[in-house]
């Protein structure tokens, strides 16, 4: 970013740079971290889920000799655990939504939106569509399974041209995390129904304390 410049020649100010790496850090960081504690929080609210979880990564664990690290196999095993990550992600999105700017006059939903107006579209309510995603409340990973959701239904990484160039290594990020910690651990979180605050991601307001019960060996 120091060196780059735009078409003009013309280098960025010191203020842009602190803006981008300030969007990075909070984009890259406090998104895919709001979302492995709200994994924690799931799985121990939901046995069962956590079981099939823990199945689905011992079988990878023990495919691995002492010290192997995981690989992008590996990864593309973990189908039921990302499907849980989906779940969550669709249940408590990090990023609640974004902007947009009419390029053209159009009419949706009967109202008539102007070119140039600024256009709020939020995560959270599309994810709670019922058309989409029968029993919205209701914590359900099957929901993912086969072709999932039809698209621009789930958007926890947005949609379009503009979507997070980060999802990738976010779910990368994501199932590393929980491969390394159903392995060793059970938990349980120690406050229930924890208040949530948005800081700016939603998060749990205390931090999610939980008790770890590590596995026999
Ligand atoms: C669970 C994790 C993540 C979630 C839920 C998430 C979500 C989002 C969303 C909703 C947007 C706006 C997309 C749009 O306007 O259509 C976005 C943009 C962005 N994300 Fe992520 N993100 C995550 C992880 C990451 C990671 C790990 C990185 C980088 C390492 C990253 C970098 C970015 C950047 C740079 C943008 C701006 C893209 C642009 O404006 O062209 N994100 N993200």
């Amino acid at each position: 970013m120091l060196t780059a410049t735009d078409d003009g020649g013309k280098r960025m100010s010191e203020r842009d740079i602190a803006d981008k790496i300030l969007g990075l850090l909070v984009g890259g960081h406090d998104t895919a971290a709001a979302t492995c504690t709200f994994i924690v929080k799931f799985l121990s609210e939901f046995p069962d889920v956590y079981d099939r979880v823990y199945e689905e990564q011992m079988e990878i664990a023990r495919s691995k000799s002492a010290g192997e690290v995981l690989n992008w196999e590996d990864i593309k095993k973990m189908k039921y655990s990302w499907n849980v990550a989906c779940e969550v992600l669709r249940l408590t999105p990090p990023v609640q939504g974004s902007f947009r700017e009419a390029t053209t006059d159009f009419i949706f939903n009967g109202f008539s939106i102007p070119k140039g107006w600024k256009l709020y579209w939020s995560v959270a309510s599309t994810h709670q569509n019922e058309k989409h995603f029968p029993k919205p409340e209701k914590f359900d990973p099957s929901r993912f399974e086969g072709s999932g959701p039809d698209p621009y239904t789930f958007v926890p990484f947005g949609g379009g041209p503009k979507m997070c160039p980060g999802q990738e290594y976010a779910r990368l990020e994501i199932l590393v995390f929980v491969h390394n910690l159903v392995k060793r651990f059970k938990f349980e979180t120690l406050i229930p129904d924890e208040k949530m605050i948005a800081n700016p991601v939603a998060v749990p307001a205390n931090g999610l304390p939980v008790r770890l019960f590590p596995h026999k060996a």
